[in-house]
This record gives C-alpha cells, structure tokens and sequence, in this order.
C-alpha cells in the first residue's frame, strides 16, 4: 500500500492493490479495531524539528508523525525524505502540510518553528521575532488538538512556553518546554568524560534558564549512586571550585561554540526531545529537567515564570515537581535566573 500521506489504500494509477495482493482467510472474525493511534506533530522542519522527528521515528513511540511548515517546498521534501526510509523503520505515517488541520487530534505537538541565533547571538535576542510567530502558531494548534501536551523548544524556551501557555488556554500540565533537559545532558557528558564513566550513570541537574543564567545543581550530584562532592570531601580529596565553575561555563559555552563552528546545534536537542515524548507518550515517569510554571516551588515568587525545574514526566505531561537538596548559594542562583526570565516574561504584556 502507498503511504501517500492520505490513509487511503490507493496505489500507483489509483487501483485498489490491498484487494489485489491479499485475500481474506474464510470465516474470519471481523477486523479487531486496532489501538488509538499515538500521534506526534513537529511544527517546523528545519534543523532541530527534523532531528526530532527522525530520532523519534527510530524509537517507535508514534503511529503518526505530522509535520508543519510555512514553507511548502522545503516541507514536502522532508516528508517524501523520511517516508523514503520506511522499508527501514518502525511503521509510522508521516504527512505534513502548512494547514495545522494535519495536526489534529495530537497526543503531543512539538514546536521548533522561528529564528534561531546567530553566531555569538544570545537566545534571549531571538524573544519578539518568536513570540509574534507563536500568535500565529499556537491558536491554530491548541484549536486543532485541544487534548494535547504542547512541548516548545524553539528559543527562548523559557519564555515561549509561557507564551504557548498563555497562548494555548491549556492547563499548565500540558504546556512544558525542553529546556535544561538539553543543558544537563552536555553537563553529565563532561562529568563522564572527566571520569570515563558512562554519562547513563551520572545524575546530574542544571536548573533555571536553558541559557546563560542557568544554574549547575553541584551538590546533588551522583555517580552510581555515590554523593560526587561529599564523596571527595569525606576521602579528602582535594577539588578546586574554580574546576567545576569551569565545567558548568563550558556547558553554558557548548550551543555557542557549536553554533560558531556548524551554524546551528541539532543532534543532541534531537536526542533529547525524543527522549521527553518517550517519557510522555509511553507514562514512564521519569524526572527531567524541562521548563514548568515554577511560581511556589523553590522559594520563586513573583509571578507565574516558566524555567527549568526537575520535574516528573508522564502521559498527562508534568504530574509533579521533585524537591531537590540545593544549597544557599545555588538556591539564590536559581532566583536570580528567575529574576532575569521574569523580566523577560513582563515586557510581552500577555
Ligand atoms: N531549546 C533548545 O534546547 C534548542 C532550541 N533551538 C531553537 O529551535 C529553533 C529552530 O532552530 P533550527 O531548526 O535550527 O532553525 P531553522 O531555521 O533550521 O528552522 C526553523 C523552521 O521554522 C520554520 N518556520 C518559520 N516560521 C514559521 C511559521 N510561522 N510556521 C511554521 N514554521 C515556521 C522555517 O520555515 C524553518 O523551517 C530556534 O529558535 C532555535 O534557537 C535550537 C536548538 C536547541
Ligand atoms: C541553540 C540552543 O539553545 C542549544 O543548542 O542549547
């Protein structure tokens, strides 16, 4: 049977093959109606909204993969390139438009639609030029899947979740965004390498702004289980803070040195939204650290700001934010990078 994006049975020249190839074994029951589709919508098919849709087709987690775009051409291409590789992969349904009608009925909308920065630009510049394309993204889309788990990633984060929320109507549940998932996971990849350890067995958090206010959680970091910094204490093994300032700068460093020496990051953001719709889609309820409302939690007040916050994930989205230790002086990190996202937030006037 073509996928040709419609459902429809039709081959080449519209004949009906099904009926041709196959013949129906005798006195068979009727056809068990299959599962609800699990459906997936990435709204922007540039770098990163392609590496999430190709990273998620290989993990077999969506029966349906919906793809939007202003440019129709460009968005075309990427369909009939994805659906070209299905004699290699899950079976998944891949189909795109520009109309969000393609979208409806998602489980999960992810959108990486909008600027991206250029070398040596700040995430924060990119804010007006991606809040006016969410006035033209979001309603359509919260319209066309109003059950669904709104996930952003496009920059910055922090404040277009916020924006989607506002946007959308959705409960805050259903509205999270990638950010420090990706930051925490350049962070445990450093510790690793330092250790030659495997980075699956460093727990390790980076909190606040996916940006460069964010905050590196030091104290609760584990390896195998072992408490990193009261672990050398107790040995009295000797560490220089400056070492770990110097890690935590080259976390914050990694999108910038990436972007200056291949012109955007794709790879490990692709890595890493995969791995939040697993958790999501199949209720694994694992702790991430993505971008929730975090008023209340933590000591942040002030307003309704959205930043990065372990939080546990499942298929209603965010079910809960976990307590994690943080000492005096990474606590008043975190309201620092709260301060500066909020200001951010206040100047939309949503
Ligand atoms: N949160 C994170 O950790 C990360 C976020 N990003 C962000 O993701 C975003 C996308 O980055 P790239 O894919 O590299 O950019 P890109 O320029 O390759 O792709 C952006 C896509 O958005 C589409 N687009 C623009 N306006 C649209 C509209 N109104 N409706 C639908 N589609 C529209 C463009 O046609 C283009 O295909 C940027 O904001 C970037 O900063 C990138 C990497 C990591
Ligand atoms: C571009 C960006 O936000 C990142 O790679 O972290």
């Amino acid at each position: 049977m073509a996928n040709n994006g419609s459902g429809s049975s039709l081959g080449p020249g519209g004949l009906d093959l099904t009926n041709t190839f196959f013949k129906p074994i005798l006195n068979s029951d009727p056809p068990i109606p299959s599962n609800r589709c699990t459906k997936v919508s990435v709204i922007g098919v540039g770098n990163v909204g392609m590496a999430i849709a190709q990273t998620i087709l290989t993990q077999d987690i969506a029966d349906e993969i919906a793809l939007v775009d202003s440019k129709p051409d460009k968005l075309r291409g990427e369909m009939l390139d994805l659906q070209h590789a299905a004699a290699f992969l899950p079976r998944t349904r891949i189909t795109a438009s520009v109309d969000y009608a393609v979208t409806a009925g998602s489980d999960l909308c992810i959108v990486t639609a909008g600027a991206r920065q250029n070398p040596g630009e700040s995430r924060l510049n990119l804010l007006q030029r991606n809040v006016a394309l969410f006035r033209h993204i979001i309603p359509p889309l919260a319209k066309s899947s109003p059950d669904a788990i709104l996930l952003i990633v496009s920059n910055p984060v922090d404040v277009l979740t916020y924006v989607a929320w506002k946007l959308s109507g959705f409960p805050v549940n259903r509205v999270l965004g990638s950010g420090t998932n990706l930051d925490s996971s350049r962070f445990r990849f450093l510790i690793a390498d330092h250790i030659d350890v495997n980075a699956q067995d460093v727990q390790a958090f980076i909190v606040g702004e996916h940006g460069d206010s964010s905050v590196a959680l030091w104290s609760s970091i584990s390896v195998g289980g072992i408490p990193v910094l009261s672990f050398l204490e107790k040995q009295q093994i000797a560490y220089e803070k400056q070492t770990l300032e110097d890690i935590h700068q080259t976390v914050v460093g990694s999108a910038y040195e990436v972007i200056s020496l291949k012109g955007y990051t794709s790879w490990a953001i692709g890595y890493s939204v995969a791995n939040l719709a697993y958790t999501i889609l199949r209720d694994q309820r694992k702790i991430h650290p993505v971008t929730v409302l975090a008023r209340g939690f933590y000591g942040i007040e002030g307003g309704d700001v959205f930043l990065s916050l372990p939080a546990l994930l499942g298929r209603n989205g965010v079910v809960a934010v976990t307590n994690v230790h943080m000492t005096d002086e990474e606590s008043e990190k975190l309201q620092k990078s709260a301060k500066t996202i909020l200001e951010m937030q206040s100047q939309l006037g949503l």
